[in-house]
């Protein structure tokens, strides 16, 4: 089976292709768990490919979705994810390289989430190097996040107290498609906080489906450093969903602009919650690193 292991900031992929022929028959009616195995398989950076998660990049089957490709996500320990970021931008690269669309826009659906897609710039030999990613409205309701602590009088997670091993911090906590607890510090996240803090709030039990965890310095009313502590992931380089919910929160709680841009550990994103409809705009790079076989 051919795969494309890619990455956007640092953040990587191993993408499968499977739009026609037996791999698509395989997947595309398939239940969503039918690809853990194989998710967890190729992910493994000892035994497998390695990676931050596997994407299977589908057609679209569903009547009503303006939607002409799916895209499943799954994080490293075969969890499928509803949302992912970088993986989008990755998925539109793919699609537009290999001429699966034509011109620069694209929708890809997710779960139940229709993403447009642009492709913003190109390399000299025309393939696509930024793409600009419209994730929708942020979901701050705590049932669909979902989150068993209770609103604020915003009717959000603002301001939520989460207490856990380590002692208790307030967090911004709200969706993207999927769950995020935002945590702004003072000083630049230590490796201390992240590996400590992150798996405590990852499990916490006011997540019932589990959470991201971010890590958010303020930098300038327009700049924002985050780290990450991934879902089913732990640590990755870059979070796009995260840079999303840090925008958003950043923005809910009086920190930011409604445009930043967000430093990852693996490179930066364009950020912009746009006020005339609330969506979440997200603009970066996608970067193919190499095609392969998988044998197994
Ligand atoms: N670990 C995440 C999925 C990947 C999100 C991230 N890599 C992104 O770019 O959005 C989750 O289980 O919700």
């Amino acid at each position: 089976m051919r795969f494309t292991k890619m990455h956007g900031c640092g953040n990587d992929y191993v993408v499968v292709e499977a739009l026609r022929g037996g791999l698509a028959e395989r997947y595309a009616a398939a239940p969503i768990d039918a690809a853990s195995g194989l998710a967890a398989s190729m992910c493994n950076r000892h035994y497998g490919v390695g990676a931050d998660g596997f994407v299977l990049i589908l057609p679209e089957t569903r009547d009503d979705s303006d939607a002409a490709f799916e895209m499943r996500m799954y994080n490293p320990d075969g969890s499928y994810s509803a949302m992912c970021g970088n993986a989008l931008r990755c998925v539109a690269k793919r699609l537009a390289d290999t001429g699966e669309f034509d011109g620069d826009a694209v929708v890809v659906r997710t779960a139940d989430t229709l993403v447009p897609m642009r492709i913003i710039s190109r390399d000299p030999a025309g393939r696509a190097e930024r793409i600009e990613a419209d994730l929708g409205e942020p979901i701050f309701a705590p049932d669909s996040i979902p989150c068993r602590l209770s609103a604020g009088p915003e009717g959000d997670l603002r301001s939520a107290v989460i207490e856990h091993a380590g002692g208790a911090r307030t967090a911004t906590v709200l969706s993207m498609g999927n769950p995020h607890c935002v945590l702004f510090v003072d000083e630049s996240p230590s490796d201390e906080l992240v590996t400590t803090v992150g798996p405590q709030i990852e499990t916490h039990p006011a997540f019932p489906q589990r959470t991201n965890v971010e890590f958010v310095q303020v930098l300038a009313p327009n700049r924002l450093r985050q780290r990450t502590w991934e879902r089913g992931a732990g640590e990755t380089l870059a979070c796009g969903s995260g840079a999303c919910a840090v925008a958003v929160a950043a923005v809910l709680t009086g920190r930011t602009e409604r445009a930043a841009t967000i430093q990852l550990s693996g490179g930066e994103l364009d950020l912009l919650w746009r006020e005339s409809d609330n969506h979440v705009v997200m603009t970066g790079p996608a970067v193919e690193v190499f095609t392969g076989e998988w044998s197994m």
